[in-house]
């Protein structure tokens, strides 16, 4: 009589990089979806799924075969409603493997100085116009878009295409002009366009005084590769926006290093 299978325990190589590889993505997806609605839903199929394996178990047919019929259209299923999550997802694999990551260490290597130095000469004017509009309590919101997707931006936005500098941002941004509503997208080392509306994020957890700007700046980081300033018309303060997750109250130093890094 066969009582114990040895077979069972063999673990190799390729079995720990599986388990490796299954924590990372599971990791990853908690990151991607942690304090949004999407958790809320996943906590739901999980459930829905793990009854449907014990009532299986359990031969209670007729619970079975409704249960049966949500988990094969599982993966289907499971697309359309992490839509989002699912691009953002995507986003972040190809992020890693994109020729501007290997032009960074290409830079990192061989030319660092020359590229912190021209860096600086870009991203001055922006740091110069949040300093403005910060010190005229003028509210704002600038999307730094790694890849402009027209589909995505162009719907609802006015097209710029423009060099970017202090006073053509501080133009942009004024109460009275007709573009300050809505978000500048910086792409491609230019303002590509303004009076963006951009999807609010879902989460529930942010603080109570974040408003339709700050949800804006957030949403964006989620849904696209791209990262977003965000000044309160309110109090003034500067809150950076990356990977759906924010920074609040940011000082120029730190946006500084925040911008040569990602800009
Ligand atoms: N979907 C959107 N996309 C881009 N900008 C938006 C969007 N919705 C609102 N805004 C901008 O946010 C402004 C309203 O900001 P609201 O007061 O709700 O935000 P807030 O996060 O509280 O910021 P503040 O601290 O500046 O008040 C609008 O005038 C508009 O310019």
């Amino acid at each position: 009589m066969h009582f114990f299978d040895f077979n069972l325990f063999k673990f190799t190589f390729f079995d720990l990089l599986d388990v490796l590889l299954v924590a990372f993505l599971i990791y990853q997806l908690y990151n991607l979806i942690r304090g949004t609605i999407a958790a809320n839903i996943f906590i739901g199929l999980a459930l829905l799924f793990g009854m449907y394996y014990v009532v299986k178990a359990l031969h209670m047919q007729l619970l079975t075969g409704i249960l049966g019929k949500f988990v094969d259209v599982g993966i289907i299923a499971l697309i359309v409603v992490f839509q989002q999550e699912v691009r953002r997802f995507l986003l972040l694999v190809g992020k890693n493997a994109s020729l501007q990551r290997n032009r960074a260490w290409w830079q990192y290597f061989f030319g660092k100085a020359d590229a912190e130095k021209n860096n600086y000469a870009r991203i001055k004017p922006i740091i110069d116009a949040c300093k403005s509009l910060k010190s005229t309590r003028t509210g704002a919101l600038i999307v730094f878009a790694k890849y402009y997707d027209e589909q995505f931006y162009q719907n609802s936005c006015e097209v710029i295409e423009g060099k970017i500098s202090k006073r053509l941002l501080e133009s942009i941004f004024q109460k009275t002009s007709p573009l300050h509503d809505g978000a500048v997208v910086i792409a491609e080392n230019k303002i590509k366009s303004a009076s963006c509306i951009l999807p609010l994020t879902e989460k529930t957890d942010l603080p109570a005084q974040f408003g339709l700007r700050h949800r804006a700046g957030i949403g964006v980081t989620e849904a696209n590769d791209a990262t977003a300033i965000i000044i309160s018309e309110e109090t003034g303060e500067l809150s950076y926006a990356k990977q759906g997750r924010v920074k609040m109250n940011i000082s120029f130093a730190e946006l500084e290093k925040l911008l040569n890094k990602d800009f």
